[in-house]
């Protein structure tokens, strides 16, 4: 990736988890994005809507993770990568999804994927 729009820590609550506890309660996770995007095309005009919106993108990943209720985190992240590759004009993404607290002694667990439009 060359030129990119990140989301850093976005944090959003979700139903998610494998344990009888996990289904009963939301938990706070934690995204970080990277979108591919040319930076020059919005840079030579100053104008926000020739360029890809983060909080557009922001929106549309809380208004979504915060409906769903999956079992693992992986299956989240694809999901989100899918919603950003269809809705958005994007090509390539990476997405960090964190799970904090999840592990005793570990800051946070999950998943990093990266994912294109074209194989
Ligand atoms: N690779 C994964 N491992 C685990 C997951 C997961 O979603 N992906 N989930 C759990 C539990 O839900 C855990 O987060 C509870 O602490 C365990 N391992």
């Amino acid at each position: 990736m060359t030129d990119v729009v990140f989301i850093e820590a976005l944090e959003i609550d979700a139903l998610i988890g494998i344990y009888d506890w996990e289904r009963r309660v939301r938990q706070t996770l934690s995204f970080d994005i990277e979108m591919e995007f040319d930076n020059r095309i919005p840079a030579a005009a100053d104008d926000i809507a020739l360029t890809l919106n983060y909080k557009a993108v922001s929106k549309r990943l809380i208004e979504y993770v915060q409906s769903t209720g999956f079992g693992l985190v992986e299956t989240l992240a694809e999901r989100c990568a899918e919603i950003i590759l269809n809705e958005f004009d994007v090509r390539r993404v990476r997405l960090k999804l964190s799970k904090p607290g999840a592990v005793r002694g570990a800051r946070a667990v999950g998943v990093r994927i990266e994912r294109s439009r074209d194989p």
